[in-house]
């Protein structure tokens, strides 16, 4: 694949669709009202230093990465082109939040979903979500797991590294170079499967989030809890999901109790969050070819 920016007009459109598409997703997300450990626009949840004014102001940052990298991707670009836009979106993001990490996991999942929009959109392909995923995993998937990562730290290594060191787990970028198994395999049947029973998206998005916490190595969960923080994760997420999940008459109270025990242990998973949004764009997808 050819690197580089430049971007044939014809293509602007159909990017700044997607890219408007991919906002559109992770606002969904973090408006979500019943979220456990997570922010909502009436709750911190697990954070101190961040509130959903603080997610909002990040969304407003990103509002010209996710058409531009989509649009880079129409040019079919190296890792190495996404990589600087990557980057760049990421210094955005920081100055907007006072140096608060709000969408790093998102900059790169959605990133790269974006640029395999463009791509397929510039190959006048059917925009799927397993086609779109397969050209992240084929396309770039070597590339991203021999980078470095772009979150440093004072010691040069970000919390993913660092548990990825610890407890051995793969991560955000192992999720993507695999093609979003997680995403594809979890989040989306869960989300289609009760969006047909009920036709209800709140209720499909929250039962989604608690499908990919019960499976996914969330590094956020890992970095604030340890081994024993995401095993309890996930424990309390399988069970929810056993005992009916939304579809249960008290799914809203049990959402909320599981949040209470989440936020006395400060544990948030950040990463499952980024991937729920994932799964609504995966579900959108094919709507904006
Ligand atoms: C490739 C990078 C994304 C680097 O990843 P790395 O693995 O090195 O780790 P992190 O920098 O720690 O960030 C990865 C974030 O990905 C999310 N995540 C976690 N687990 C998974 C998973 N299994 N699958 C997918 N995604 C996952 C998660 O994001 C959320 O957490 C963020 C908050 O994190 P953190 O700052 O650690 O949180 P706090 O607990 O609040 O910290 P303290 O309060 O304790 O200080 C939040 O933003 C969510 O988004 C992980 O955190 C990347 O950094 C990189 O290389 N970027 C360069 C750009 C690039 O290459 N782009 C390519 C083209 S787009
Ligand atoms: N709603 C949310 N709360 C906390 N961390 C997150 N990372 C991504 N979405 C999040």
């Amino acid at each position: 694949m050819a690197s580089g920016r430049l971007v044939p007009d014809r293509h602007a459109l159909p990017a700044r669709r997607i890219g408007r598409f991919a906002l559109a997703c992770l606002y969904r997300e973090v408006a979500l009202a019943h979220k456990p450990g997570l922010v909502t626009p009436w709750s911190r949840g697990s954070h101190e230093d961040m509130d959903f004014s603080t997610f909002l102001r990040s969304l407003q940052s990103l509002r010209h990465y996710f058409p531009e990298i989509a649009a880079c991707g129409c040019g079919r670009p190296d890792f190495g082109a996404l990589r600087s836009l990557g980057i760049d979106a990421e210094r955005h993001m920081l100055r907007a939040t006072g140096g608060i990490n709000t969408h790093r996991g998102a900059i790169f999942n959605l990133g790269l979903l974006c640029a395999a929009a463009g791509v397929a959109a510039a190959g006048r392909q059917r925009l799927e979500p397993a086609s779109v995923c397969a050209l992240v995993r084929e396309s770039w998937g070597a590339s991203m797991l021999a980078a470095p990562a772009g979150g440093h730290d004072e010691a040069g290594l970000s919390h993913g590294q660092k548990v990825a060191v610890r407890h051995g787990v793969g991560g955000a970028r192992a999720e993507a170079a695999a093609g979003f198994p997680s995403a594809m395999a979890v989040g989306l049947p869960a989300y289609v499967s009760v969006l047909e029973t009920t036709g209800d998206e709140t209720r499909a998005e929250t039962q989604a989030l608690f499908a990919l916490i019960a499976s996914v190595d969330d590094t956020n969960l890992l970095w604030r809890g340890g081994a024993a923080g995401l095993a309890h994760a996930k424990r309390s997420a399988a069970d929810f999901l056993a005992r009916g999940g939304v579809l249960a008459r008290d799914w809203r109270g049990r959402v909320d109790a599981i949040d209470a025990d989440f936020r006395s242990r400060r544990l948030s998973p950040g990463g499952s969050a980024d991937l729920l949004a994932v799964t609504l764009f995966l579900a959108g997808v094919g709507a904006l070819g």
